[in-house]
């Protein structure tokens, strides 16, 4: 299925009482996911939508730029759902069950740099399987900026590779033959890929909420695999109290799984989602390099000065920052600016302040060194 879509319509999804459904949104850092998050709670209409936001950084700047929720918002911090069967995110879940009113439709944003398949599993593989139906998996790639190279990330082709949906975003930013290409790439990735255009985010929702994509089927073996496996660690763990935190990132499952992480190009291609030859506990220590990347935070309760941070984001600011947002407060303006810097682009937009200013940011990239960063940050305070 291909189309290209400007128009977000919602018609009325009338979502079955059996199991809460869940929607996983995925896709590499400044894709558009959370711009789709915004767009699907703008229109969802009645429905009650719970929303679970899992960031990669120790500030959570998306909980603070998604559209006025109320209380169906629930913040699932910066723990890494990306753990494997992961309490953290069982947990979440059932807060959101357990709540007196109900909600008709979860959905989760998973950090940029997550691999999808521990997410699946922990709803596949555990009592959330009762609990839930998981509906689908929407990718959101950034046709822009998006290559067979897939930024040279291993998340990123798993997020093409098990995407029920694949929404190719900002087709504003790229020529037709980009799209045409990157849908041919995807293609290869996934045979019978479902491919959707927007810009912005915006498509239908019924053409991406309840609409049954997800085949727990050909997640079978990896979930037996991973309940065995999962029992196994349980056993290891009783055996070991040197690990007091189920997250511990110095936990040891890099070193006791025998996982091959040296697939070249060609292993990847051959991925498919019936069959995940190499995948057997590969994820498990997937998340504690997250590709290479690293996330620095800043925060300061004193505002920029904006000429210096001008002068930063042009000569200091390392080529090597992927993704950066935040919102920045300036000596000189009243607003909170919203900022967002993703590959060769940045924006500020400035709205009202919510709450007392201060400024929070957030930068990702590969060979960041914190400290120079922040000295040069800290030397565009303005007091
Ligand atoms: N030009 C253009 N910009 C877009 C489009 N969709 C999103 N953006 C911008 O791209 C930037 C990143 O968007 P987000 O929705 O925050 O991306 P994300 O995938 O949640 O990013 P991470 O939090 O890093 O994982 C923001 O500045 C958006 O306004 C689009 O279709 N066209």
């Amino acid at each position: 299925m291909t189309g290209t879509i400007n128009e977000t319509q919602s018609a009325s999804l009338g979502i079955p009482k059996r199991g809460m459904p869940v929607t996983i949104i995925t896709g590499f850092l400044g894709s558009g996911k959370t711009t789709l998050l915004n767009q699907i709670l703008s229109n969802r209409q009645d429905l009650k939508v719970a929303v679970l936001v899992n960031e990669f950084g120790d500030i959570n700047i998306d909980s603070q730029l998604l559209v006025a929720t109320d209380d169906d918002m629930v913040e699932l911090s910066n723990g890494c759902i990306c753990c494997t069967i992961n309490d953290g995110l069982v947990d979440a879940v059932y807060r959101v069950l357990e709540r007196d009113d109900s909600v008709d439709y979860m959905v989760i944003e998973t950090t940029g740099v997550a691999d999808p398949l521990p997410i699946i599993l922990t709803f596949l593989g555990t009592e959330l399987r009762d609990l839930t139906r998981l509906d689908s998996i929407i990718t959101v790639v950034d046709a822009e900026t998006f290559t067979p190279e897939h930024f040279d990330s291993e998340a990123a082709f798993k997020q093409i590779a098990y995407g029920d949906v694949t929404i190719l975003n900002k087709t504003d930013l790229a020529d037709p033959d980009q799209i045409q290409n990157l849908e041919a790439y995807i293609s290869t990735v996934k045979e019978g890929a479902r491919i959707l255009h927007s810009q912005y985010g915006k498509v239908p929702l019924p053409l991406i909420l309840d609409v049954g994509y997800n085949n727990p089927e050909a997640y079978a073996d990896l979930v037996q695999d991973e309940i065995e496996q999962t029992q196994r660690d349980r056993h290891d763990h009783a055996h070991d109290h040197a690990h007091d935190h189920p997250h511990d990132h110095t936990h040891d499952h890099a070193n006791s799984h025998d996982h091959d992480h040296d697939h070249d190009q060609q292993d990847h291609h051959d991925h498919d989602q019936h069959h995940h030859p190499h995948e057997h506990h590969h994820h498990h220590s997937a998340h504690l390099d997250n590709d290479g990347f690293v996330s620095i935070a800043f925060e300061s309760d004193r505002p920029f000065k904006v000429k210096k941070f001008e002068i930063f984001l042009q000569e200091q600011l390392p080529k090597e920052v992927f993704r950066a947002k935040g919102i920045l407060w300036f000596k000189e303006s009243d607003l909170r600016n919203v900022f967002q810097l993703s590959g060769p682009r940045f924006d500020l937009q400035g709205e009202e302040w919510r709450s007392a200013p201060k400024n929070q940011l957030v930068f990702i990239g590969r060979n960041l060194n914190a400290d120079t960063l922040r000295q040069h940050l800290a030397d565009c305070l303005a007091y």
